[in-house]
């Protein structure tokens, strides 16, 4: 479960959050939508303790991340990249990260099979394909087996091949139980795999609710968000 709980920040003067207010629940695909600069990525830092709210709170299972002992085991992130040191082999990355959180040598190469990355342990995470960088940060999340997931932008520059994988893991892991929220910019994708989804724009959110409810008698996700945030469609010429 996260909830974030009226968080607002300021940045070089600008009010970049304002009473930011939402739920994820487990069991549930909880989509973060919102225009590029809308906040996303700066709630979701809060969130994972890289920076403080200036009022507000954000908690995860109640508490905030900093009052975790052994996040990993209750919270997986994937921000940008895999979070590996270039020289390092995947299997040499993942056992860093275990032991750092208390976790057996033997997680590495359980979380390496899930992401369909066995055969690549011993390759060095620099010579990883961006698909690749994303499977090893997602193994690197999953290490602790948490009970909540949170991902920016996890299909950015990825294949079909790694969208629909990464759209069934996510998918899969709401079916088993777990917490997942995930930010992005694109509508269509969001619409695909979201039980739930927030609206963010300029830093306010404008609407939440279940899928069905967000999209109301709107054609589509996209169709809604444009009406929630008044941005003119850029037109074709
Ligand atoms: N370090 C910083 N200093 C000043 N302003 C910042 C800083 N970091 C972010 N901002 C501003 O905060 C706002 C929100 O940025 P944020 O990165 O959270 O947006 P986002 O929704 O994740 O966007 P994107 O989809 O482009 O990743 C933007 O206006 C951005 O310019």
């Amino acid at each position: 479960m996260i909830t974030v709980d009226r968080v607002s920040k300021t940045r070089s003067r600008t009010r970049i959050l304002h009473d930011v207010t939402f739920e994820a629940r487990p069991g549930r695909v909880t989509g973060f939508l919102g225009p590029n600069g809308a906040g996303k990525t700066s709630t979701l830092r809060i969130l994972l303790g890289l920076d403080r709210p200036e009022s507000g709170a954000a908690l995860i299972c109640g508490r905030p991340y900093r009052k975790l002992d052994r996040p990993l085991t209750t919270i997986g992130a994937l921000l940008d990249g895999s979070g590996a040191h270039r020289a390092r082999t995947a299997r040499a990355h993942l056992r860093w990260v275990a032991a750092s959180n208390g976790l057996p040598d033997s997680r590495a190469d359980e979380v390496l099979e899930i992401v369909g990355l066995t055969g690549d342990a011993r390759k060095r995470a620099g010579r990883f394909s961006l698909g690749m960088s994303r499977r090893l940060g997602l193994a690197t999340a999953l290490l602790g087996d948490p009970e909540v997931l949170v991902l920016d932008e996890p299909v950015n520059g990825l294949d079909p091949v790694g969208i629909r994988w990464m759209r069934e893991f996510l998918r899969n892991s709401a079916v088993q139980g777990r917490t997942v929220l995930l930010s992005s910019h694109l509508m269509s994708e969001l619409a695909e795999i979201a039980d739930d989804v927030i609206v963010i724009d300029k830093g306010r959110i404008v609407a939440r609710g279940s899928l069905a409810e967000v999209t109301g008698d709107h054609r589509t996700l996209e169709d809604a968000f444009f009406a929630l945030t008044a941005t003119e469609a850029v037109r074709p010429w």
